[in-house]
């Protein structure tokens, strides 16, 4: 594990790429590799929903996308599953409120870079206290890829955080494409992160570019 500094990982989250096997149309391996050619600036291994792989099946994966962010100086961020963010010495792990506490995922990961979804202000505050070093916002748009996503917040809720006095960096999440993009930064948010817009797209490398183009 690289243990991060605060600047560097605001930085890192610009534009942040999650995925798993059965979000891609191609090898897993190749779509990251794609993605980082494009400039995605993090990555989350999130292998969860119908078909997923388990057990020996989902390290072997995770181990290879783990070596090729290693290789690529991004880091790599695990999503739910502390235990193998532990055994794989990843260098983060994003929960969210259905998921292991956060002061608890701060006890068995306390260099780890940690992520929290967060819906209200009194979430966001806990997580802060609990350690968080970004928060997920969303689904600001909807979203055909996570089945028990929460009602569509829209940009207001970035806006309201940060009027609230949030300043921890925060992601937006949810539907986000290149053509929205440049509204979730602009409503306050450091970076953005999603699934289909990059692992569905038929030329990740390009869709990766146009995203970057939008952050930046
Ligand atoms: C960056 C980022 N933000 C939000 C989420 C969603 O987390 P959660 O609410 O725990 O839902 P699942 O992804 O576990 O289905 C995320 N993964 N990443
Ligand atoms: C994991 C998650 N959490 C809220 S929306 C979402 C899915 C985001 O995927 P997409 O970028 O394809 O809408
Ligand atoms: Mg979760």
């Amino acid at each position: 594990m690289t243990i991060y500094r605060q600047h560097e990982i605001e930085e890192f989250l610009q534009l942040y790429f999650i995925m798993g096997s059965t979000n891609c149309k191609k090898d897993p391996v190749y779509v990251l590799k794609q993605a980082i050619e494009g400039g995605i600036t993090l990555f989350q291994f999130r292998e969860k929903g119908v078909g997923s792989l388990e057990g020996l099946k989902k390290k072997k994966l995770a181990e290879k996308l783990h070596r090729v962010c290693k290789d690529a100086g991004i880091p790599f961020i695990i999503n739910d599953d502390v235990e193998l963010a532990v055994e794989l010495d990843a260098d983060g792990i994003h929960i969210g409120q259905e998921d292991l506490a956060a002061n608890l995922v701060r006890e068995k990961a306390a260099d780890m870079i940690l992520g929290v979804s967060t819906h209200t202000i009194g979430e966001a505050e806990k997580a802060i206290e609990d350690g968080a070093d970004y928060l997920g916002l969303g689904p600001i748009y909807p979203t055909i890829s996570k089945d028990d996503a929460r009602e569509v917040s829209g940009l207001t809720i970035i806006e309201n955080f940060r009027k609230n006095g949030i300043t921890i960096p925060i992601v937006g999440i949810g539907g986000i494409t290149s053509a929205n993009a440049r509204d979730v930064i602009q409503a306050g948010a450091n970076g953005i992160s999603l699934i289909s817009a990059i692992a569905a797209a038929d030329d990740v490398k390009k869709a990766s570019e146009d995203l970057k183009r939008a952050v930046i």
